[in-house]
């Protein structure tokens, strides 16, 4: 089982160093991004190893979605740091060029936003919003990209013959399958997802809780996950970390932080999913 570390004292490599391949995809230091005192994230050090499904819970306003954010390149913390360990080498994410996180983020990346609609193109069809994603990985062939869509279409079930409609005639559950499509058909090795299956219907969350946890398995990715619903932190993730006003107050594998919290804000959290 891989190490999830919160100790202070570990140093991440230096920038561009060689490693062996069984160091973490990414080791977070330290990292704080404060809107306001108290109205952000501070402190947060982790480890993810690859093929490991981390999720981030917590009360609403607890500063999940800002440390996504800056986790996945789209937010440059006030301090602390982020590397990212690439096969080769380990990379300091905001060292890097502003070019490179982006390819980053369009290749080797993924972000699942809770709205569908903010990760899909609204003016490009079904298959143009999965292609795109195989274009910027260097492929050309119109044939191949429009085949490899419609499978990924249908490994989503969404019918291949939707192929050329435009993402805004699909229903809210359909685009989100759509939009984990346009992510994973890259086979990314890092994946941020934001409340997946937030704003769908119970049912319609239920069928795509077991589609991601599927294709999870299936392309062994590693995910960080934010949601409020312990339900689907139980199922999809392996570790969990639990955030309080912006601190991390509890972290450890899902079983024993939702079977057992040692801290009070967690004993709370899970006793109120308890009661509902
Ligand atoms: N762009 C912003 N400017 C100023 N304050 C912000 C901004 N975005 C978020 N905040 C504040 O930062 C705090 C953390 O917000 P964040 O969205 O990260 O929390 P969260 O845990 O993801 O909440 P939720 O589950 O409701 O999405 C909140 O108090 C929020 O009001």
């Amino acid at each position: 089982m891989s190490a999830f570390l919160t100790d202070p004292n570990h140093a991440a490599p230096a920038a561009g160093q060689r490693l062996p391949p069984d160091l973490p995809l990414l080791t977070v230091e330290n990292l704080s991004y404060l809107y306001a005192p108290g109205k952000g994230f501070q402190g947060v050090s982790f480890e993810l190893y690859p093929g490991e499904v981390l999720g981030i819970v917590g009360e609403s306003g607890s500063g999940k979605t800002t440390l996504l954010k800056s986790l996945s390149a789209r937010l440059t913390p006030q301090q602390g740091s982020i590397h990212y360990f690439d096969g080769e080498a380990s990379r300091d994410l905001y060292a890097m060029s502003e070019s490179d996180r982006r390819r980053l983020l369009r290749t080797e990346w993924g972000v699942v936003h809770q709205h569908p609609m903010d990760g899909l193109r609204a003016g490009v069809s079904a298959g143009g919003n999965i292609g795109e994603r195989l274009m910027a990985v260097g492929q050309r062939h119109y044939g191949d990209i429009r085949a490899q869509a419609a499978r990924w279409l249908e490994d989503v079930e969404i019918p291949a013959r939707r192929i050329d409609d435009m993402p805004t005639t699909f229903s809210g559950g359909m685009q989100q399958r759509l939009q984990i499509a346009r992510n994973l058909v890259t086979h990314p090795r890092l994946v941020f997802m934001d409340e997946p299956t937030g704003g769908l219907d119970v049912s319609v969350q239920a069928r795509l809780l077991d589609l991601l946890r599927s294709l999870v398995v299936e392309l062994k990715l590693a995910v960080v996950i934010v949601t409020h619903d312990l339900g689907v932190a139980r199922l999809l993730a392996h570790r969990l970390i639990v955030m309080q006003q912006g601190r991390v107050v509890e972290s450890g594998l899902t079983d024993r932080v939702l079977d057992d919290p040692h801290h009070p804000y967690t004993q709370l959290l899970v006793s109120s999913v308890l009661q509902n």
